[in-house]
């Protein structure tokens, strides 16, 4: 745990103390800003709820930090303008991709993103689900968030896309000190975009030394 010199938890990137949620206990780490963490673990261990908890949306024991700042001082619909997930099956509100952008962000479709500038006036519908998770993916950067909650977040993408996105994405992590917290299953993206991995073991969370 990364404390200041008062012995609070530190004001950078997000903390977790004894984070408890379904089956998983007392999880305690420290995702640093501008760093990626990698979480990996069985199907069913429970990576989703413990991201979920992190957002504030699912109740959990133990305290978590955003910038030595407690979830539980701040306002829910704040929190998680702040701490912002990005769910392997993303939610699409509207009919009108656009309509789930702020006007600067559908103007600045990112390169990267291997998707025409007309894709903002698409109906969510005809979207594959690649699509969507490269578009759920910047609609997540567009809200300006401090900490990104990464769901397997290119579940859906070939080998050559993935890799467009992971380079992508860390340069976004990196330049906007975001400290990021991503599920991933594969040991070549972990080795690729992790500066720590830990993997769910039973009810624990334990860290990965090396190559998985
Ligand atoms: N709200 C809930 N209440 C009770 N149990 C739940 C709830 N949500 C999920 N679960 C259960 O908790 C367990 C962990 O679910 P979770 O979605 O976190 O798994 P996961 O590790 O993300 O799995 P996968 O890799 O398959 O996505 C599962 O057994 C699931 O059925």
């Amino acid at each position: 745990m990364v404390r200041n010199c008062r012995g609070e938890p530190a004001l950078t990137g997000l903390v977790l103390e004894n984070v408890s949620v379904g089956a998983l206990r007392e999880v305690s780490l420290t995702v640093p800003g501008g760093q990626v963490v990698c979480l990996s673990g069985p199907s069913g261990s429970g990576k989703s709820r413990l991201l979920r908890a992190l957002a504030d949306l699912e109740p959990h024991g133990g305290r978590i930090f955003l910038k030595g700042t407690n979830q539980l001082d701040m306002p829910a619909h704040q929190w998680r303008g702040r701490v912002v997930m990005v769910p392997a099956d993303s939610q699409w509100w509207f009919d009108e991709v656009g309509a789930h952008f702020p006007d600067k962000a559908g103007q600045r479709l990112p390169p990267a993103l291997g998707l025409p500038p007309e894709v903002m006036a698409w109906s969510v519908s005809r979207l594959s689900s690649g699509e969507r998770q490269r578009l759920a993916l910047w609609r997540a950067l567009s809200l300006e968030p401090q900490a990104l909650l990464l769901d397997e977040p290119t579940a859906n993408l070939d080998g050559e896309t993935t890799k467009a996105i992971e380079a992508w994405l860390l340069g976004e992590i990196r330049q906007r000190q975001l400290a990021t917290l991503w599920v991933a299953h594969d040991p070549a993206q972990i080795q690729r975009v992790a500066s720590a991995h830990y993997r769910i073991h039973g009810a624990r969370l334990e860290p990965v030394y090396g190559s998985d």
